[in-house]
């Protein structure tokens, strides 16, 4: 409905006196958007609610944006180097969002994200910004610095043309920024260099431009050097990415084929996907087929995202938005997918590798009348985060429960942490493990299995060496950059870690970069809190798969009071199970309270005990009665094992090994 319609309706005098209406136009601070504001004056009477807003234009003409003056770019860094900072500001220096102090964070959404001061979802903004007399679209998208949300990060690139690569001032070039910085060089985009946190007493772009030469040969003229948290040349960062960043090449006149990069689930209106228009034109009412499924849909909604959904009448070759179009689970909405229009079939789009899980743990209610309130948190949950993998799952301690795949220990972390905050679950959380495999002996396991070689998720099913080949283990290989006096401490720890070195080079006077080949189980766990430890917190590392390599497993068990403590199962190397099973037992004894009873704690490989600790028992009776309130105010984090209490986070704790 047009603004003229809207006042010819109801903007006559009479009507608005009897409705006692005051109707105005509004501009938005970015000028595209036009909004008909109804003000009422029964209203004033209510603070909150003085003004009521109806936006009847389509909020943006999108058609006025050829192609040449659409600009699509990600903002990609190490961890805590400003990403979500420099978004904000780009955000309200072009009118998207208003400044002021309270606008922190502001693409960062969750509450695990605000709380950890993280961003862990990839998203999504589009600005209108004026260059030069005329007007561009900017399409941003900020992305997680963490490593194992590194797949948030390649699928946001095939969605660019350009990157802001972000180096901190003060700490210089990070093991994710390398990683980062190959993503978008593989992907052949455009790289700006962008260095911040110069307003830090200790900044030192001079060196950090220096680094940025030496390790990706960009020359330092290219280098721009910000504050984002001040806004300090932030302006300069916009001209760059017009004048630098090619437009996307996609035309209108093309049928329409758009790559859904990524998805989230909106439990009224189904799945949310997030696309890039690679050619053509899509709009409501469009029948749409998703290349991967070949289902066919009708377009319901569709629009911008500013950063919060604008719908709009239309998106175009080039741009990036979002679309809803009934589809009722993500997997229909699959990352990397095509989507075209039913009566104009094209050639799908090369799409992503899945992401792959390279941590395991199983999950289990705290209580098995939780099992089906955790069935539907773990179903919706996973329906936002395709890259978790779920498995049914059950185990005589535990009852029924799930296996669950995650791209690592803090993708996990989070995974639970959103399980309860976001839905007030309670849950067990096994050991993690990483996808073993073995090579099968025996004629009818491979019969029984379909193939001569199994990946093993859970230790409880780990095969016994009487059916077995070889065990396999998997590789990654790891990037440390270090200043060079941690250099000998970081190769002892890595050597402990059963790791090989690759590569060491300087990348200036003081900082190193080291390549290590690591069996994945040896940094799954604590291996980054003892590296950041070990360097004062100077160290970064970052990893990427290396395939699988043959290794001497076994499995490990470990018993309280005769019972195995399922949790704590473990696939630990040969050579290391002596050392592992003494000090998870040690560890296991300063975790669990004293009780009103010896307990014996031991690790076991089969029936052979490899190592065994007693604890003391609670003491005088009136010790005995506190210990008994305690225990019984703690009792809903605690699992029983036989008679034996164990606090619920106890479980972690035991699997972190303490360096020497
Ligand atoms: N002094 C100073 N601090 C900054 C600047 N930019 C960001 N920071 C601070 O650095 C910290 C990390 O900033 P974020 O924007 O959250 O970093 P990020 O790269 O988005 O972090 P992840 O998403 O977790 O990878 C915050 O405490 C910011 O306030 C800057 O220009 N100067």
């Amino acid at each position: 409905m047009s603004f003229s319609m809207v006042k010819r309706c109801c903007g006559t005098p009479l009507f608005r006196r009897v409705l006692q209406f005051k109707m105005c136009r509004r501009k938005s601070q970015d000028s595209n958007v036009t909004y008909t504001v109804f003000r009422h004056r029964w209203m004033k009477a209510l603070p909150s609610a003085r003004f009521c807003c109806f936006a009847f234009k389509d909020a943006v003409d999108l058609s006025k944006f050829p192609v040449d003056r659409i600009r699509n770019f990600c903002i990609i860094a190490h961890i805590d180097h400003g990403k979500s900072t420099l978004a904000d500001r780009l955000l309200e220096m072009t009118g998207a969002i208003a400044k002021t102090e309270k606008n922190k964070q502001v693409l960062d959404k969750l509450q695990v994200e605000r709380e950890r001061g993280i961003t862990v979802k990839a998203q999504t903004a589009s600005l209108f910004y004026n260059h030069e007399g005329q007007q561009y679209l900017l399409n941003l998208i900020d992305t997680p610095g963490h490593v194992d949300f590194s797949y948030e990060v390649s699928r946001s690139i095939s969605a660019c043309q350009g990157v802001l690569l972000i180096v901190d001032a003060n700490q210089g070039i990070q093991a994710q920024t390398v990683a980062n910085f190959y993503l978008a060089f593989e992907a052949q985009l455009t790289i700006i260099p962008v260095i911040n946190k110069i307003d830090l007493k200790n900044a030192d772009p001079e060196r950090v431009e220096s680094q940025i030469e030496k390790v990706f040969d960009i020359p330092r003229e290219e280098c721009i050097r910000i504050s984002a948290k001040l806004g300090t040349n932030v302006d300069k960062v916009l001209q760059a990415v017009v004048n630098r960043i090619p437009p996307p090449q996609a035309s209108t006149e093309d049928p329409f084929k758009a790559l859904v990069f990524d998805s989230n689930f909106d439990h009224y209106r189904g799945v949310v996907a997030n696309i890039a228009v690679f050619g053509g034109r899509v709009k409501k009412g469009d029948k749409i087929v998703s290349a991967h499924l070949g289902k066919a849909y009708e377009v319901n909604e569709l629009g911008l995202l500013r950063p919060d959904e604008h719908p709009t009448q239309k998106l175009f070759a080039g741009q990036v938005g979002y679309i809803i179009a009934g589809m009722k689970d993500v997997k229909e909405a699959q990352i990397g997918d095509t989507l075209y229009l039913q009566e104009q079939p094209v050639e799908a789009l090369p799409g992503f590798k899945p992401a792959k899980a390279m941590v395991f743990a199983g999950m289990y209610p705290m209580d098995q009348s939780e099992y089906t309130g955790l069935r539907s948190a773990i179903e919706r949950l996973t329906l936002n985060d395709s890259s978790v993998t779920v498995q049914r799952d059950s185990s005589l301690a535990l009852g029924a429960g799930w296996r669950l795949g995650f791209l690592g220990l803090l993708h996990m972390e989070v995974f639970n942490q959103r399980l309860e905050q976001e839905y007030n679950a309670s849950v067990i959380v096994t050991a993690p493990t990483v996808p073993y495999k073995a090579v099968l002996s025996s004629a009818k396991l491979i019969k029984e299995h379909g193939s001569g070689e199994i990946t093993i998720v859970n230790p409880a099913q780990f095969p016994d060496r009487s059916v077995v080949s070889e065990y396999l283990e998997p590789m990654v290989l790891g990037t440390i950059l270090t200043p060079d006096v941690y250099t000998g401490k970081i190769m002892t720890l890595c050597l402990n870690r059963r790791a090989v070195q690759k590569n060491m080079v300087y990348i200036d006077d003081q900082r190193v970069m080291m390549k290590y080949l690591f069996p994945l189980n040896e940094i799954v766990v604590d291996f980054y809190d003892l590296l950041k430890s070990l360097s004062s917190g100077y160290a970064s590392f970052d990893y990427e798969n290396a395939g699988y390599q043959a290794a001497d497993l076994i499995k490990m068990d470990i018993l309280l009071n005769g019972r195995p403590v399922e949790e704590l199962t473990t696939v630990v190397h040969r050579e290391r199970a002596y050392s592992t099973g003494k000090a998870m037992c040690e560890r296991l004894k300063d975790s669990i309270p004293r009780q009103m009873f010896e307990i014996a704690i031991q690790a076991a490989i089969g029936s052979k005990v490899i190592s065994k600790y007693t604890t003391d028992y609670g003491g005088d009776i009136t010790r005995k009665m506190k210990l008994l309130k305690k225990q019984a105010e703690g009792k809903k984090k605690m699992r029983r094992i036989g008679n034996v209490e164990v606090p619920k986070d106890a479980f972690i704790s035991v699997l972190k090994r303490k360096e020497k």
